[in-house]
């Protein structure tokens, strides 16, 4: 079955490029590092590509708000090419700073640009917090979660401005429209309410979305990092049956070759 081709996207400041094109790679898919100014130039499209992910990093240096220069960018100059990308219901996928953008170009939670209702802040803890986390993966449509729903997933957070907030009727939309997609949690499986389980003080320990539609995710640990299984810090101890972060790109890979 043909490999469907990976957009994953860069700029000035991305550093998780290149592992997210090996999860891709590892996953089946065919991944291409696709610089911002190759869009805005019209040397590439998007419309030539089947999955686009928003990889980690730090875009523009951070500068203003993690995420926000580049959601700017996307939304003044490639604005239609990424509506119609999202319309067309090919799967979207945000990481750390790449949820950072999504949220702030709209994508997420509504999946409409400039239709802007969320934020990812400050850390509660006022600094950049890197540790191993555990998810709790929510029983939704989310297309990239596609079997995991219930399981425990251990991945790596990196982030400064991770806590997940929005209004008290937007949080209800979201909640009650099963968009939430993980949660923090403590090594049981209970919803993480406190520091360092919840790393940022994220309102109802949430750690990704998708949208209504469960093509567009975002989520600010990291599953690139753990695709092999040696890239857990526990891997000689700890019997996994797979890397955790595996099946979440095998799921968009096969999404997108059904399609
Ligand atoms: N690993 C990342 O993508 C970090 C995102 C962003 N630079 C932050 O610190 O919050």
């Amino acid at each position: 079955m043909k490999k469907p081709r990976v957009c994953i996207l860069r700029t000035d400041g991305t550093n998780c490029d290149r592992e997210t094109a090996y999860a891709f790679e590892r996953a089946g898919g065919e991944p291409h590092l696709v610089h911002v100014n190759q869009l805005r130039a019209g040397e590439k499209k998007l419309t030539e590509y089947q999955i686009l992910v928003i990889p980690g990093g730090f875009s523009y240096g951070d500068d203003v708000h993690s995420g926000k220069i580049l959601a700017v960018e996307l939304t003044s100059f490639l604005k239609e090419q990424l509506q119609e990308f999202v319309d067309r219901g090919k799967p979207v996928l945000g990481i750390c700073n790449g949820f950072q953008v999504l949220v702030r170009t709209g994508l997420l939670p509504a999946a409409r640009i400039g239709d802007i209702k969320t934020t990812l802040m400050h850390n509660n803890s006022g600094r950049f917090e890197c540790r191993w986390v555990y998810l709790r993966v929510e029983n939704t449509s989310c297309i990239f979660t596609r079997g995991l729903a219930g399981r425990l997933l251990h991945f790596q957070a990196a982030h400064g401005e991770g806590k997940f907030y929005t209004d008290s009727q937007n949080l209800s939309k979201i909640e009650e429209g099963r968009q939430v997609v993980f949660r923090y949690a403590t090594s049981n499986g209970e919803p993480a309410t406190v520091y360092p389980d919840n790393p940022n003080g994220s309102l109802n320990a949430i750690a990704g979305i998708c949208d209504p539609s469960g093509r567009v995710l975002g989520l600010m640990p990291h599953p690139e990092r753990f695709v092999d299984l040696v890239q857990h810090p526990n891997w000689r101890r700890q019997q996994f049956r797979e890397p955790h972060g595996l099946p979440i790109f095998r799921n968009a890979v096969t999404f997108a070759q059904e399609m």
